[in-house]
């Protein structure tokens, strides 16, 4: 794991966060020194008191001085204080709203290979870090620097020789903590990523929650989360333990700092090189000096934190999206084409040189045994994936030609298994279609047999339908999904497996509603049960990546030998 090094990707990557916050940290950082500023003015206005004071004088001025300057110092440190923390809130609202458009626009196969609950940890508990550490840090390192820069110099002004003796002091603590910042940066990397690993085995739990409990592996996938929780306790144990290594070796330090001063400085005093009123202040300032060295020590682990935060913040962001721009339109059919497609899920090949050509209008379903790439065909058309070679062609175009936008608000399109999202039953039909007339809402669900799902909900439409629409049915699912599709009056109507958990009569229906769509749009299906397709104005037979046969029902019947045998027994013709 890489230590965030001074000047490395970590802390750049911190700083193109703070950069567009810098005027408001940098107006929060001068209220807050203002406020120090007041600070070291007490201890010379404390010495005017005693020396008044030992002189029999009333000291009324240097009181009221005294006063003013406490009240004025900590108003100001409180200005400065809220300043920092509404640029902070900025910081984390820029960065959440950076992840926020990207995030949903990730590439398919980016998301393939990423854990959902790692992103959900990086939106949620690395900006939370952000916030947290950055303008804070930063207010406290220059703050701090700053202050204990003036600190020694008032103190120098005061009395060179006690100075001596404390600025080695400042040195050691400067030394120690230049030594164990990395390391608090590398034990807080370490405690995010196993935080977003306690996301991702959560996600997966309650992703297959009802497989987990019927499989008894809720022992299992717990342990899986005590795991990352048990990582993310030790890593955030060693973090501690360097964190109190420093500010506990800075207090020892500060202690000895104290006494030695009080030895010499007594001794200054009875040899008569200084007054008692000067040691008093000079104390007073090393009183101050203790909390501003621990600032600083503080505000360089913080940074620490920060940056790492910020690393996985900026890994987040390089992640590859879609440019899906603009907004597309409903539109006629679509005729389809695959000309010479090839194509691997990494080195897993799928495709080896698919043609077919589908005309616009028409229903065309495609079959052959499970993992011969039928689902893929529909991804490609979606432009999930880009085909290794060979190309995918819409209206005699290359889908990478079209405008995402645009061809996406083309298609109509029913996954495997149908997800429905938390929400509304309403949400879920107008997804991408939000606004649309009721009517049109109507007209969907009556052609989906949903109305009477829908009379059945407590609150209609409006009914909330559960995580992953867990209170519909599977058929009701399958129903969502369709009714949804036909909502965007697509061009062209991708249904994979779209009807496979209905039962008789509602297949029936809804076979007949794609038939209908058939008639202005270009359908096509994926489809196990061939009973669902022989009426089908073209069947492609799909085989090991390749289109083995093309034609009707009837046509691959008489002459393609898996057809025929998948028709013989899912069909039982002779
Ligand atoms: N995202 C993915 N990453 C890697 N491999 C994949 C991915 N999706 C599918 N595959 C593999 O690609 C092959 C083709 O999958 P595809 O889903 O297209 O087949 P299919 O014909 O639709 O199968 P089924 O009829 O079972 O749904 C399968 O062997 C599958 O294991």
């Amino acid at each position: 794991m890489r230590a965030p090094a001074p000047g490395g990707p970590a802390h750049r990557a911190l700083l193109r966060h703070l950069r567009p916050q810098r005027g408001r940290m940098a107006a929060g950082v001068a209220v807050g020194l203002a406020g120090g500023v007041l600070g070291l003015a007490q201890p010379l206005a404390a010495r005017r008191m005693v020396d008044d004071l030992g002189r029999g004088h009333a000291a009324i001025g240097p009181v009221l001085l005294l006063s003013l300057l406490v009240v004025a110092g900590a108003v100001l440190a409180g200005l400065g204080y809220y300043v920092l923390q509404c640029s902070a809130e900025a910081v984390v609202r820029a960065a959440r709203g950076r992840l926020a458009h990207r995030l949903p626009r990730l590439r398919v196969p980016v998301v393939d290979t990423t854990e959902p609950g790692d992103l959900i940890a990086r939106l949620t508990s690395d900006t939370t870090l952000l916030r947290q550490a950055a303008p804070l840090a930063v207010s406290a390192a220059v703050n701090g620097t700053l202050m204990t820069v003036a600190t020694v110099v008032m103190m120098g002004v005061l009395d060179p020789v006690l100075l001596c003796a404390t600025l080695g002091v400042v040195a050691f603590v400067g030394v120690l903590v230049a030594l164990v910042a990395p390391a608090i940066g590398r034990a807080t990397r370490d405690t995010q990523e196993a935080v977003g690993r306690l996301g991702a085995s959560l996600e997966r739990a309650l992703g297959a929650f009802r497989t987990v409990k019927a499989s008894g592996a809720e022992r299992r996938e717990t342990e899986a989360l005590e795991r990352a929780a048990e990582e993310a306790r030790r890593t955030g144990v060693r973090a501690a333990a360097w964190e109190s290594v420093s500010a506990t070796a800075t207090a020892v330090v500060l202690q000895i700092c104290f006494l030695v001063v009080l030895g010499v400085g007594g001794a200054r005093v009875a040899s008569g090189a200084i007054g008692v009123s000067t040691l008093v202040a000079f104390l007073l300032y090393l009183f101050a000096l203790a909390p501003r060295v621990g600032q600083v020590v503080e505000g360089v682990g913080q940074f620490q934190v920060a940056s790492a935060a910020a690393l996985r913040i900026a890994d987040a962001e390089r992640l590859e999206v879609e440019r899906v721009e603009g907004a597309g339109e409903p539109g006629p059919p679509v005729a389809v084409a695959f000309r010479e497609v090839s194509f691997a899920y990494g080195a897993r090949p799928v495709h080896r040189a698919v043609s077919f050509a589908v005309p616009a209008r028409g229903l065309t379903a495609f079959v052959g045994p499970s993992g011969a790439g039928k689902t893929t065909l529909l991804s490609l058309i979606e432009r999930f994936y880009e085909p290794g070679s060979g190309c995918v062609l819409l209206d005699g175009e290359d889908v990478r030609h079209w405008p995402l936008a645009r061809l996406r608000a083309r298609i109509g399109y029913v996954e495997q298994d149908a997800p429905v999202l938390a929400g509304t039953l309403r949400d879920n039909l107008t997804l991408g279609t939000a606004g649309c007339p009721d009517a049109d809402i109507a007209r969907v669900l009556r052609l989906t047999r949903l109305d009477e799902v829908v009379a059945r909900l407590p609150r209609g439409l409006d009914t909330a339908v559960g995580h992953r629409g867990s209170r519909l049915s599977g058929g009701e699912r399958q129903r969502v999904a369709i009714a949804r599709a036909l909502l965007r009056r697509p061009g062209l109507l991708l249904l994979d497996e779209a009807t496979s958990q209905l039962d008789a009569a509602n297949e029936a229906a809804l076979r007949a509603t794609i038939a209908a769509a058939a008639r202005d749009t270009t359908v096509l299906v994926v489809a196990h049960r061939l009973s669902t397709v022989t009426s089908a104005d073209r069947i492609v037979v799909m085989e090991a990546g390749r289109v083995r046969a093309v034609g009707s029902h009837g046509e691959l019947l008489a002459r393609d030998g898996l057809y025929a045998s998948l028709a013989r027994t899912q069909l039982l013709t002779s």
